[in-house]
C-alpha cells in the first residue's frame, strides 16, 4: 500500500495543512507537488490499495481550474482519498464537493474530507498565521479519526451545492516591476502557463488564475499585484472574513 499526499499549493498554506495532516495518519508520504512536479500525477499508477490525501486552495469556493485539467488525466482504480480543502477565512462553498466529483471521474473513492484555514494568499490580513498550533493540533485529531475508520468505502455528504457557485476569477493580476532580470523561475513554474518563457516581464492576464505562485517564488520580488485593489477587496470581505473560522471534518 502507498500513501500520496497530492496537494496543489502555490504560496504554501495548502502545503502547510497537508503536511500536518499527512503526518497525523503516521503513514510514510510519498509528495507529490503539482506545481513543483507537474508530470508526476500522470505517472503514478494509482492502485486499489492505495490511499491519497489531495489537498487544494479553495479560489471563490471552487477548485482552481487547472487542477481540474490535471486530474482529468489520471485514472484511478477505486484508490481511496482523503480530500482538503483550505481556505482563506472566508468560506470552502463548493470546493469539497466539486473535488469530490473531479476525483471521482479520475476512478478515486472520496473516503473522508476536511476544510482547513491557512493564511488568505491575496489578503494576508486574513487567517494570518494559520494553521497555527492549535490548528495543527485539530488536523492531527481528524487525521488520526479518518485512519481509524480507513477500511471505510463510504463518501460522506461534503458540503456545498451542484451546480457549482460560479467563479470567473479576481482582478489581482501580478506584473513584473523594475526589479526583474528575467530569470524566468517565475514562468517555469507558473501553473497556468501565464508568464512566457521568453519573455518573464508579460503575464497574459487570461490565463493568469491569480494564485501568486510567481509572488511567491521570485528572488528578486520583482512581482506584485495591486495593493489599492486589495485593500478595496479587503474592507469589502472585513465582514465575512474577519472572525475566526473553524476547521472541520466530514467522515
Ligand atoms: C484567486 C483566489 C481566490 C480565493 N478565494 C477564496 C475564497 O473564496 N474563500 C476563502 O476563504 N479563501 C479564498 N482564497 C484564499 C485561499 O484559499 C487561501 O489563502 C489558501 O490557503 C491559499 O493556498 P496556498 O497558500 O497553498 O496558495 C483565495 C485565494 C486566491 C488566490
Amino acid at each position: 500500500m502507498r500513501f500520496y499526499n497530492i496537494f496543489f499549493s502555490p504560496t504554501g498554506g495548502t502545503e502547510k495543512v497537508a503536511d500536518i495532516v499527512a503526518k497525523g495518519t503516521k503513514l510514510d508520504a510519498e509528495e507529490i507537488d503539482l506545481i513543483k512536479e507537474p508530470n508526476k500525477l500522470m505517472k503514478v499508477k494509482f492502485e486499489k490499495k492505495d490511499l491519497c490525501l489531495v489537498a487544494v486552495p479553495s479560489y471563490g469556493g471552487r477548485i482552481p481550474s487547472v487542477v481540474t485539467d490535471m486530474f482529468r488525466k489520471v485514472k484511478a482504480d477505486g484508490t481511496k482519498a482523503i480530500l482538503v480543502a483550505v481556505f482563506g477565512n472566508r468560506m470552502i462553498d463548493d470546493t469539497l464537493l466539486e473535488l469530490q466529483d473531479v476525483l471521482e471521474a479520475s476512478g478515486f473513492v472520496c473516503i473522508a474530507g476536511m476544510e482547513a484555514v491557512a493564511e488568505h494568499s491575496l489578503m494576508h490580513q486574513f487567517g494570518t498565521g494559520r494553521p497555527d498550533q492549535q490548528d495543527e493540533k485539530e488536523l492531527l485529531e481528524f487525521a488520526a479519526k479518518i485512519m481509524q475508520n480507513s477500511e471505510a468505502q463510504r463518501t460522506p455528504a461534503f458540503p456545498g451545492n451542484r451546480p457549482y457557485r460560479e467563479y470567473g476569477g479576481v482582478p489581482l493580476k501580478p506584473v513584473a516591476n523594475g526589479k526583474c532580470t528575467s530569470c524566468g523561475l517565475c514562468a517555469k513554474e507558473c501553473p497556468a502557463g501565464a508568464i512566457p518563457l521568453d519573455n518573464p516581464k508579460m503575464t497574459d492576464k487570461d490565463k493568469c488564475i491569480s494564485c501568486m505562485h510567481c509572488v511567491a517564488v521570485c528572488p528578486k520580488k520583482a512581482r506584485n499585484y495591486s495593493k489599492l485593489v486589495s485593500f478595496i477587496a479587503g474592507l469589502k470581505m472585513k465582514k465575512v472574513c474577519s472572525s475566526r473560522k473553524e476547521n472541520k471534518l466530514y467522515l
